[in-house]
C-alpha cells in the first residue's frame, strides 16, 4: 500500500476517509492533543502526589468530573498511581458518552460491549453501593481483561460479567421484585443449587458445562456464561433457572435495565491513537481490519443488532447510549436512522449538558461527535435514547 506524499497515512486509509467524508487532517493533530485520566473517586487529596509521580501538570478537564489532561508523551502504565488503581487511564469522549447516561443511584445499567471496561469502571464508581452493572462482551479473553480491571480497582461488588452475543443476550437485572417474581415458581429442591460467592475456581459441575457448550458449538456462544459475579450483584443465592430466565418483550417495559451502554464495536477510525499502531504492526493490517468493505457491511448490521437489543432490553422510561469510535456515517447516525425506523417506542433525546462540552452536533440533531481537532479528544460518536412508554 502506498502512502500519500507529506502524510504519515496510506493512500488507502485516506481514500476511506474521503469515501466516508472524513477529514485528514484531524490525523496529523495528534501529538498535540492530550492524554486524559479519570482519578477514582476518593483520591482528591492525592493530586499533588500523582503530579509529582507523572512529572507534569494534570489540568482540571472543566466540562468532565474527575477528568484531568495530561501531556500526549506522558506514559502512565508503569506509575505507582497506575497499578495502585487511583488513576484510570480513559479518554475523555469516553467519559462524555458515559456521563451522558445520567447514571443515579440505584439504577440497573447494562454495558453490552463492556471489555476491556474502562467506561464499566466509570459506572461502577459513579453507581458505588447502590444498583448493580452488568457487563457483558461476546469475546472471552477481553472480558476476562475486564474482570481483572474490575477487581484491581475494587469495583466488583455491584457487577456481574458475562460472556455472550449481545445481539441476543436477555437476562434482566436482578432487582428485588424481579427476585420475588422469579422465586416464586423455583422449588426448595432447586434452591439447593444455588450460586455460591464467586471464586476464581469454578467448581467441577460448572468447568464441565462450559466445556460441552464449546464442543457442541466451539464458535457460537449457546448460553451466557458468566464468569465473574460480585456479592451485591444480585446473583449469589439465586438458582441457574432463576438467573437465567427471561422475559418477553412486553415485560421488559417493566422490569428491563434503568440505563443501557451500547458502545459498539466499530472500525476505530475515531480513535487516531489505534489507527496510529497499524504504522508498527503493518498498514495491510488496517486494510484488512477496517477498509475492507464486505466487513465494514457486516459491522453496520452488526451495530443495528446491537443497538436494537440493548434496547429491547431498556426498561420504558429509561435511557440508553449508542457510541462508537468511529466518525463515519454508516456507522452512526445511517445506522441509527435505520434503529428509529424499526422501533416507534424509540425517541432520541439531547443530552444534558452538551452545551458546555467541546462537540460539534452530528449528521442528525440531538447526536454528538468529538474529533481531534474540535474536542482535544479521540474520535467518538454519542446518541442517547429513551424508551416511551406502551
Ligand atoms: C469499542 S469496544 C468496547 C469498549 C468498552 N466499552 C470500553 O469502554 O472499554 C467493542 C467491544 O464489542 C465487543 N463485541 C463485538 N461483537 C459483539 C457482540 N456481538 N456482542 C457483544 N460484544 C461484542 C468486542 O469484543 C469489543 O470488546
Amino acid at each position: 500500500m502506498n502512502t500519500a506524499p507529506n502524510s504519515p497515512l496510506p493512500d488507502a486509509f485516506i481514500k476511506f476517509l474521503n469515501d466516508n467524508g472524513l477529514d485528514p487532517s484531524i490525523y496529523t493533530s495528534t501529538d498535540s492533543f492530550p492524554r486524559y485520566i479519570r482519578l477514582k473517586p476518593g483520591h482528591e487529596a492525592k493530586i499533588g502526589e500523582i503530579e509529582a509521580e507523572l512529572q507534569c501538570k494534570l489540568n482540571v478537564v472543566g466540562w468532565l468530573p474527575s477528568f484531568y489532561s495530561l501531556p500526549p508523551d506522558v506514559q502512565i502504565a508503569n506509575s505507582k498511581a497506575y497499578q495502585e488503581g487511583k488513576v484510570y487511564g480513559i479518554d475523555a469522549a469516553s467519559g462524555a458518552a458515559v456521563q451522558a447516561l445520567n447514571i443515579a443511584p440505584g439504577d440497573h445499567v447494562l454495558d453490552l460491549c463492556a471489555a476491556p471496561g474502562a467506561k464499566l469502571c466509570m459506572i461502577l464508581d459513579i453507581l458505588g453501593d447502590s444498583g448493580s452493572a452488568t457487563g457483558v462482551d461476546v469475546a472471552r479473553h477481553r472480558l476476562a481483561a475486564c474482570r481483572t480491571m474490575v477487581q484491581k480497582y475494587a469495583l466488583g461488588d455491584r457487577c456481574r460479567l458475562l460472556v455472550a452475543d449481545g445481539t441476543s443476550f436477555s437476562l434482566i437485572p436482578f432487582r428485588d421484585s424481579a427476585a420475588s417474581k422469579l422465586s416464586n415458581g423455583s422449588t426448595l429442591e432447586k434452591k439447593i443449587d444455588v450460586f455460591k460467592e464467586w471464586t476464581s475456581k469454578r467448581p467441577w459441575k460448572e468447568r464441565k458445562r462450559a466445556a460441552k457448550a464449546r464442543e457442541v458449538s466451539p464458535l457460537q456462544i449457546l448460553e451466557p456464561e458468566l464468569i465473574f459475579y460480585g456479592k451485591h450483584s444480585g446473583v449469589i443465592g439465586c438458582t441457574r433457572d432463576e438467573l437465567y430466565q427471561t422475559v418477553n418483550d412486553e415485560e421488559l417495559y417493566a422490569c428491563g435495565y434503568d440505563k443501557v451502554l451500547v458502545d459498539a464495536e466499530c472500525t476505530h477510525d475515531g480513535s487516531i491513537r489505534h489507527v496510529q499502531k497499524f504504522e508498527n504492526w503493518g498498514w495491510q493490517t488496517l486494510q484488512r481490519r477496517v477498509l475492507d468493505a464486505e466487513r465494514t457491511d457486516d459491522l453496520t448490521n452488526l451495530q443495528f443488532r446491537l443497538l436494537s437489543n440493548g434496547f429491547r432490553l431498556l426498561k420504558a422510561g429509561g435511557s440508553l447510549i449508542y457510541s462508537t469510535c468511529s466518525l463515519t456515517v454508516a456507522q452512526n447516525e445511517e445506522v441509527i436512522e435505520r434503529f428509529l425506523l424499526d422501533n416507534s417506542s424509540a425517541e432520541l433525546q439531547e443530552i444534558v449538558d452538551f452545551n458546555t462540552w467541546p462537540c460539534k452536533i452530528g449528521r442528525i440533531p440531538k447526536t454528538l461527535r468529538f474529533d481531534p481537532v474540535t474536542s482535544q479528544t479521540s474520535g467518538l460518536f454519542v446518541a442517547k435514547f429513551t424508551k416511551l412508554p406502551l
